[in-house]
């Protein structure tokens, strides 16, 4: 049994029993490029450890294979789409192809992004030297994209998810099922709106929600990882969300909390700004410790405001302090608050994406507007002192220093003009 088996032991919270997944069949005609196939791929019987394998489950498989199309393509969407593409190449009910809708750009050379992946497998600006697999066809036109698709995965900056689901209207199957990879949250007229809501109710489909500890270029070089799908009440759909993403380094769970899940993978991402500040300004483990408690704490507390559901097992998955500790130790807003720390907050926090992050987008700041636009309308700020100073510092109304200004015993209110 090989050692990340051993995590099979932990089973799916809320779960029936029988998780741990057989290996499936090898498709006849299935493309098989051997290079580009895991040891995993090629070891005969080895358990997943992830999805249900039971008769209800295959049995639903046996009409019509599922067809996965992934939207977005920056650096974690080329990492799902190589996660289902080996899933899709091992098991039998998934065709083989999975088609990415690729956001077109031309690179430096004067190609296109998409024909590039096609040419080489290979991601070369948003995950570079690391094969997709050679059933992932990049696909520029979002509308042939998700063409005949079952089960579709939203996995780009949460500012872009509006836009593409109104493009996506009318275009996609109306039994689809999907699921947002999506860190983030949107401030609508009748206030916050989780991703997963918003493409639940403009296309009228089931979404469920994949977070966890994931930073995307440790996954794409098969380092050892846990994930959370989060399902609302559609468990057999969720099984086949681990079925697409499970692998024995990549392990997934689900749990029957969509909303919790979703604001765990959102509001860590103002978190990892705090502590990139910190780091910025010379400061060292504990104070680094300091603002992950304090930012759990206003994350439960700000997710249960919202939606008294959540429950406080969900914070003890990989989609809660696991996240909190990845994001803040190695995530891309950590890297950059800590730039504009460094930079005594003269230099925005827009320009600092440019110039360090390539074209990938941090979710941290603008998340920290949305929470802020809803602290304040609902005079919340005092409760929650380091989202609200987050906002402040990243707005530029409070010098990077603030971060460690206030004491959670003693929280003040912040006023921004
Ligand atoms: N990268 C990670 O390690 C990671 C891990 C887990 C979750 N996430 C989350 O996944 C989501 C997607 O992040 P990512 O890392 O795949 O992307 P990214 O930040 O690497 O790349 C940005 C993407 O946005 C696209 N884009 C730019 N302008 C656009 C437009 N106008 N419309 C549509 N798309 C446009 C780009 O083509 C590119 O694909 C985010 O919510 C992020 O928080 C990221
Ligand atoms: O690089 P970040 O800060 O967007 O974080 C990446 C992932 O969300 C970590 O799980």
């Amino acid at each position: 049994m090989p050692w990340s088996a051993c995590f099979m032991a932990e089973r799916t919270r809320g779960g029936s029993g029988r998780i741990g997944g057989g290996r499936g069949q090898e498709r006849p005609g299935a493309a098989t490029a051997a290079a580009d196939r895991s040891a995993w791929d090629m070891a005969p019987g080895l358990d997943v450890g992830s999805g249900t394998r039971d008769g209800g489950l295959l049995n639903s498989y046996e009409a019509e294979p599922d067809r996965v199309a992934v939207i977005g393509s920056g650096n974690w969407g080329s990492v799902a789409a190589r996660l289902a593409a080996t899933n899709a190449r091992r098991l039998p009910y998934f065709q083989d192809e999975v088609r990415v809708w690729v956001y077109e750009e031309k690179l430096s050379n004067g190609e296109l992004l998409s024909d590039v992946i096609n040419k080489t497998q290979e991601n070369v600006k948003y995950l570079p030297n690391v094969k997709l697999g050679p059933n992932v066809v990049a696909d520029p036109n979002l509308e042939t994209a998700v063409k005949n698709a079952t089960m579709l995965v939203f996995v780009m900056p949460h500012q872009f998810i509006e836009g593409i689901c109104q493009k996506l209207k009318g275009k996609i199957r109306p039994d689809a099922k999907a699921i947002s990879l999506i860190k983030g949250m949107e401030m609508g007229d009748d206030g916050p709106r989780l991703i997963s809501r918003e493409i639940s109710e403009q296309l009228g489909i089931d979404c469920s929600v994949l977070m966890g500890a994931n930073i995307a270029n440790e996954i794409a070089v098969e380092q050892f990882s846990e994930a959370t799908v989060g399902y609302r009440d559609d468990k057999e759909t969720a099984d086949k969300w681990v079925q697409v993403f499970g692998t024995p380094y990549f392990q997934v769970t689900h749990v029957q909390d969509v909303e919790g899940v979703e604001l765990c993978g959102t509001l860590k991402n103002i978190v990892a700004i705090a502590a990139g500040l910190v780091d910025g300004l010379g400061m060292g483990n504990n104070t680094k410790a300091a603002i992950m408690r304090i930012g759990l704490k206003e994350m439960i507390l700000f997710s249960k405001l919202l939606f008294p559901s959540v429950q406080d097992a969900t914070f003890f998955e990989s989609c809660g302090i696991a996240d909190l500790i990845t994001t803040c130790l190695g995530g891309r807003n950590r890297k950059v608050a800590d730039a504009f720390s460094k930079h005594g907050g003269k230099r925005s926090f827009d320009e600092l994406e440019v110039e360090l992050l390539n074209g990938q987008k941090l979710q941290g700041v603008l998340t920290a507007k949305e929470v802020f636009g809803l602290l304040k309308a609902k005079d919340w700020e005092e409760s929650f002192p380091l989202f609200s100073t987050v906002h402040a510092i990243a707005t530029r109304h409070l010098p990077p220093s603030a971060i460690v200004e206030y004491s959670e015993r003693a929280p003040r209110k912040i006023v921004l003009v």
